[in-house]
């Protein structure tokens, strides 16, 4: 469904780069997360499968359309929630829905089968400014919107980024139904627990893909032995356990640290040691199974080697 060849941004006159050389394919039907902090590049990735950006070199192609040649066939078949929120504040949410409906040359109510479920939990409230909205109706809004003629695949840039966890589970159950209904969804997120939401997943850093596979299959690759190490004074645990010398990295993770050692060795009790001597109390280390994050940051650091 989309297929990303050797893609390149830049911006301010090449200055500034915002994708290196990406490749990507996404299937039809599939649930894909494009998952990196802020600034990796997800957004300009967006805007070019959208036909709204763009690439110096390369090519993209969506349902077969190329994004530069073909970008009218393109936009009848896509979704795009931007990562900013882009209705009319000052319109109401029936609205704002009519607005997009009209654009499309569609209307709600012939579209209102695949909306449905989202737009009966926004409907009470369809008088409403969109700019008075919380958070997570705003969002059901974007959703319903770029829902409305139909589309092939959406683009849903940092849906969930700014909401309450309550409504950043029901909008995953949301995608969920969608996929069912044969939607190809492409989805970014900075939240790693949402990983686990997708079929696959990229890992995105500083313009460059780190990895793309499951969820399952990236942490089983890279998975490394790990330590999780608590203590009285997180402060000063944290800066001890990076200057022992045998430490690759140490992160905080909840009310623990979790540190890897250099090639992967075990050094746990070396370690226990060093930070006893150190002064540090209340000391407890076990070792941990990696999840995506710890993964991720291992890449990461491989990566800015
Ligand atoms: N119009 C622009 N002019 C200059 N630099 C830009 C522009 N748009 C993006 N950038 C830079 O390009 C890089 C990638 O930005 P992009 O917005 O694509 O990433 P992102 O992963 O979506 O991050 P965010 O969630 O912060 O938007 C960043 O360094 C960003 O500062």
């Amino acid at each position: 469904m989309v297929s990303i060849k050797n893609i390149s941004k830049t911006y301010q006159k090449g200055t500034v780069s915002a994708l290196k050389h990406i490749n990507l394919e996404i299937k039809e039907g599939e649930l894909f997360g494009l998952i990196g902090p802020d600034g990796a590049g997800k957004t300009s990735l967006f805007r070019i499968m959208a036909t709204l950006l763009l690439p110096d070199e390369g090519t993209a192609t969506v349902a077969g359309f190329n994004v530069v040649e073909d970008y009218k066939n393109i936009r009848k078949i896509v979704g795009y929630m931007p990562g900013k929120f882009s209705l009319y504040q000052d319109l109401s949410i029936e609205e704002n829905l009519n607005f997009f409906a009209t654009v499309f040359n569609t209307t709600l109510e012939e579209n209102y089968e695949l909306i449905k479920d989202i737009y009966v939990q926004i409907e009470p409230f369809k008088k409403r400014l969109a700019g008075k909205l919380s958070g997570g109706m705003k969002q059901k809004l974007a959703l319903c919107c770029a829902l409305i003629h139909e589309p092939k695949i959406l683009l849903l840039d940092e849906p969930t980024t700014g909401v309450d966890p309550v409504s950043r589970k029901e909008f995953w159950d949301m995608l969920d139904r969608l996929k069912q209904k044969g939607i190809t969804i492409v989805v970014s997120t900075p939240y790693m627990d949402e990983a686990s939401r997708c079929d696959r997943i990229a890992l995105i850093q500083k313009g460059e893909i780190l990895e793309i596979d499951t969820l399952e299959n990236i942490i089983e690759k890279h998975k490394q032995s790990l330590f999780a190490i608590k203590g009285d004074n997180r402060h000063q645990l944290i800066t001890d356990i990076r200057s022992f010398g045998e430490t690759a990295s140490c992160f905080a993770f909840g009310e623990e640290n979790h540190v890897a050692f250099l090639g992967g060795q075990d050094h746990s009790k070396d370690l226990f040691a060093f930070l006893k001597q150190k002064g540090h109390q209340e000391l407890a280390i076990r070792s941990v199974r990696p999840d995506i994050e710890d993964t991720f940051i291992k890449l990461m650091l491989e990566n800015e080697q």
